[in-house]
């Protein structure tokens, strides 16, 4: 019997504040950004399992190693259903890849979600979280699940990896301004270095605890709109970010540009290493003045009311 196509659209995210301290235990903040998603569609095939990308056409198992983590999904899923039967998986859309938008999780949530109803395996919704995370240990080699928890939500998340993904319903009352930097980040390598310092440092740990901290106070500005404080966190939650050798020159220069022109506070998003920047605005106009003195340095840019 010929099955039914079954599609999926998954949005991608932003980081607030606590990226790499929450790989160790520490609080963080994440958002969805809904502008930005995925379809993820899967049909019968004759051929070899297949996947259909913007930079990858062709059998899924022979694509190189940065579709290890799809490819662990994809198996998984099939050996759930005791499938022979091979797919077709094509993804639509676009989330800019390594850049701190959480593309990795957006898609492997996409192929989770998408395979359980071609399936019709109605898998419970820790089963699907725990194949797309370990999609994600697979891609980043150490993985906290705040990119999967907050591709999968639709309100603010504020996440322990202990505790797992809690709804925010604040509002903080400024606006952000999230700038592509166009250059490709290595979430994979950006933990490894940092684990590293950890390994050899006690310093390093003290700043990673910091970083802990921050995210916790940020959370405690953002719910009494005080958003001055919150961007005042950012920038100690940025100098932290790059003493781990995270930003980069460019990081470095719309940090300038950016708190030159009225920002309350800037950081990077993400793994660093390159990807995206935020920084907090008092309002729009201000939010659209440093993306307009930016532009020669980013490749595109959102500004999202918070
Ligand atoms: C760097 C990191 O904190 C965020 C990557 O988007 C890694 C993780 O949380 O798994």
């Amino acid at each position: 019997m010929v099955k039914m196509k079954s599609s999926f659209l998954a949005h991608g995210k932003v980081i607030l504040i606590g990226e790499h301290s929450v790989v160790y235990g520490y609080d963080a903040l994440a958002m969805p950004i809904t502008a930005l998603h995925i379809k993820t569609t899967v049909e019968e095939t004759d051929g070899p399992v297949y996947m259909n990308t913007a930079h990858y056409h062709g059998p899924l198992f022979d694509a190189p190693a940065n579709y290890d983590g799809l490819k662990y999904v994809v198996k998984t899923m099939m050996d759930k259903a005791s499938s022979t039967d091979n797919v077709k998986i094509t993804y639509t859309g676009e989330i800019p890849m390594e850049r701190g938008f959480g593309s990795s999780a957006t898609v492997a949530l996409g192929t989770v979600k998408a395979m359980d109803n071609y399936y019709k395996l109605n898998l419970s919704n820790s089963e699907i979280m725990d194949i797309t995370n370990h999609a994600e240990m697979i891609n980043h080699g150490k993985a906290s699940g705040l990119d999967a928890a907050t591709v999968s939500s639709d309100y603010l998340v504020f996440f322990n990896k202990e505790i797992g993904p809690q709804k925010l319903q604040a509002k903080l009352g400024a606006t952000l301004l999230i700038m592509d930097t166009g250059e490709l980040g290595n979430t994979k390598e950006a933990v490894t270095m940092v684990r590293h310092q950890l390994d050899e440092s006690v310093e390093a740990n003290k700043k990673i605890e910091r970083l802990g901290k921050l995210a916790d106070n940020f959370k405690a500005a953002w719910i009494k709109q005080d958003k001055k404080t919150a961007g005042k966190i950012f920038n100690d939650a940025e100098e932290i970010l790059a003493s781990f050798g995270l930003a980069t020159d460019k990081i470095d220069q719309l940090k300038t540009i950016a708190l030159a022109n009225g920002a309350l506070g800037f950081k990077f998003s993400g793994g660093g290493l390159g990807g995206i920047v935020i920084a907090i605005c008092d309002n729009r106009e201000i939010a659209q003045q440093i993306a307009d003195k930016s532009k020669d340095l980013i490749s595109n840019y959102w500004i999202e009311e918070v």
